[in-house]
């Protein structure tokens, strides 16, 4: 039987069969030694229109070719391209919220209809971006003054989750592009995060960006209210802050009740779910900070990558391959989380913000059909960029007893080639000798050879050489974009969106809601209501 026609639990099966008996047969450094082709069979390049290539290197894992087409007759027995060609018709596949999953809409520069509810959403996601040109525009030049005629100077993005991690790790990735706004985030409650930032503005020259889709978020409706009280105590004129606040949400009436003018309100839509919700209007203080051009250029990053996905065959499928890689070393090594490891300071939120967008999507343990899995789903997403993570976790990857599949990340060109360039070629070098030492560790001669070089007695050599042996066979995947720029970085984030897409539907579960945060939600406003009547 043709294996591509077997049933999900019967691909599923035939995994697990190979798992067992070839696991301890894919040594990396014997692979690569019997096919010198490995890293052509195992990589994809992707040519950008003007931002260069996009190189996706996946021969550090632990697979072979029969790995691979069991992983991808895994997928279609899943039915990833039917649900991925739902999503991107504007499909309810947000089941349990009754949502179309539409993000794709919002970068969906070819502006061909896009039907929810048999209504083209195009129309009303163009305005949206219109009107943030229009007010980055103002704001950019100077015309849209403060109450006492003054310019912006500050932006000051107020939400949490989704309306916060997505603009804070843009602009922090992309602050080359910044056009000269000082940008500031405040999402947590505690009253330090606020007070921190408001000792840094001034109320004549400050905008408030109140970010919040639902627009009852208690941090964001709290700090907002905070943020406004300290203005009026300057300002002293309710007509004031309507120069100084804006706001993004899907609730128009909230907005209202919280004092903010609708026109100056920049709305969104319930099929854009937080965590993938920068390209929105929740990307304000992304437009602000590099201007409405770049940020475009951020959706056009985007929607190429979605152009990708949607079209190319799963085993040429960049978003499809790292999802599959990432299957195989949860299910089947039984690897507890993953690691997001850009060698770009710039990115030094990139991992920060796929917690939320991997963790929330797939931190999930029942499927569509309300049963309870037996097997795990979205690992632990982690890291921190390189080269700081070698000095604070590296150890563990080369020599604990866990397995942590990596992704690491890299620009070929830095935006900052200081020193004649001798920095970016320090980190380059590291981003290479990283995945291979953990490829290929160092064997008890080799470490025995090394000691013997110190002039160690042999005593001393036969106590020590345990400690120096490295296993190696740690899996990694190695990105790299030509430079880091909005388009890149559009592309790289998308990349990451469909990854957790096709996990999601692999492992049968909703990627989409997240009732899991609400529990600890109820339960906060329980106590503070508690705590507030207590002390009346
Ligand atoms: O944008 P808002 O509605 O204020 O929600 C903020 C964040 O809160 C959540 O934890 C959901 O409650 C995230 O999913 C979301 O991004």
């Amino acid at each position: 039987m043709n294996s591509a026609s077997l049933t999900c639990e019967e691909q599923w099966k035939a995994l697990e069969d190979y798992y067992c008996k070839n696991k301890d047969n894919l040594v990396l450094k014997e692979l690569f030694k019997d096919d010198p082709e490995r890293f052509n069979t195992f990589s994809i390049k992707l040519t950008t229109p003007t931002d260069g290539d996009i190189l996706l290197d996946y021969s550090k894992n632990r697979i072979d070719c029969h790995v691979m087409e069991k992983l991808i007759n895994l997928a279609k027995a899943r039915n990833v391209e039917e649900y991925r060609d739902m999503m991107f018709k504007g499909s309810k596949i947000n089941f349990t919220e009754d949502r179309a999953v539409l993000h794709i809409a919002l970068r969906n520069r070819t502006n061909d209809p896009i039907m929810v509810d048999n209504k083209d959403v195009m129309p009303e996601v163009n305005a949206v971006l219109n009107h943030m040109k229009e007010f980055t525009n103002q704001v950019l030049s100077g015309q849209w003054l403060g109450y006492t005629s003054k310019k912006i100077t500050d932006i000051v993005n107020i939400g949490i989750g989704g309306s916060d991690l997505g603009p804070l790790m843009v602009t922090e990735a992309l602050k080359p592009y910044n056009k000269g706004l000082n940008v500031h985030f405040v999402s947590n409650i505690d009253g330090t995060h606020l007070a921190e930032v408001l000792k840094k503005v001034n109320s004549e020259t400050v905008l408030f960006i109140i970010a919040s889709k639902t627009f009852t978020t208690q941090e964001t409706i709290t700090n907002a209210t905070s943020a406004k009280k300290w203005f009026l105590a300057q300002a002293k004129d309710e007509g004031a802050v309507a120069k100084h606040f804006v706001a993004l949400s899907t609730n128009t009436p909230k907005v209202k009740e919280f004092g903010i003018d609708t026109n100056n309100m920049f709305g969104f839509w319930d099929w854009v779910g937080g965590r993938y919700s920068l390209w929105s209007a929740i990307g304000l203080s992304i437009s602000l900070s590099i201007g409405f051009e770049n940020f475009q250029n951020l959706l056009e990053g985007a929607h190429f990558l979605d152009n990708h996905f949607r079209t190319a065959p799963l085993h040429e499928n960049v978003p499809v391959l790292l999802a599959l890689l990432g299957i195989w070393y949860s299910n089947f090594y039984g690897c507890e989380t993953h690691a997001l490891l850009p060698y770009d300071q710039y990115l030094h939120r990139f991992a920060a913000y796929f917690q939320q967008g991997d963790m929330e999507s797939n931190g999930k343990y029942v499927t569509r059909n309300g049963k309870v899995v037996n097997y795990n789903t979205g690992p632990i997403v982690w890291g921190e960029p390189g080269t700081n993570g070698q000095h604070a976790f590296y150890q563990l990857i080369h020599q604990g007893t866990r397995t942590v599949p990596a992704d690491f990340i890299a620009p070929v060109l830095t935006h900052n080639p200081i020193n004649d360039g001798i920095h970016h070629n320090i980190l380059l070098a590291n981003f290479l000798a990283q995945t291979e030492a953990l490829m290929m560790g160092k064997t008890e001669g080799q470490a025995k050879a090394e000691l013997q070089k110190q002039g160690l007695s042999e005593d001393c050599i036969a106590y020590l050489l345990p400690h120096k042996v490295f296993q190696g066979n740690r899996p990694t995947n190695s990105i790299l974009i030509k430079k880091l720029t909005p388009f890149t970085l559009g592309a790289l984030i998308a990349t990451y969106e469909h990854k957790i897409f096709t996990q999601g539907i692999i492992w049968g579960i909703n990627s989409f809601d997240q009732w899991g945060v609400e529990l600890g939600k109820q339960k906060s406003f329980l106590i503070v209501y508690t705590y507030i009547s207590l002390r009346k």
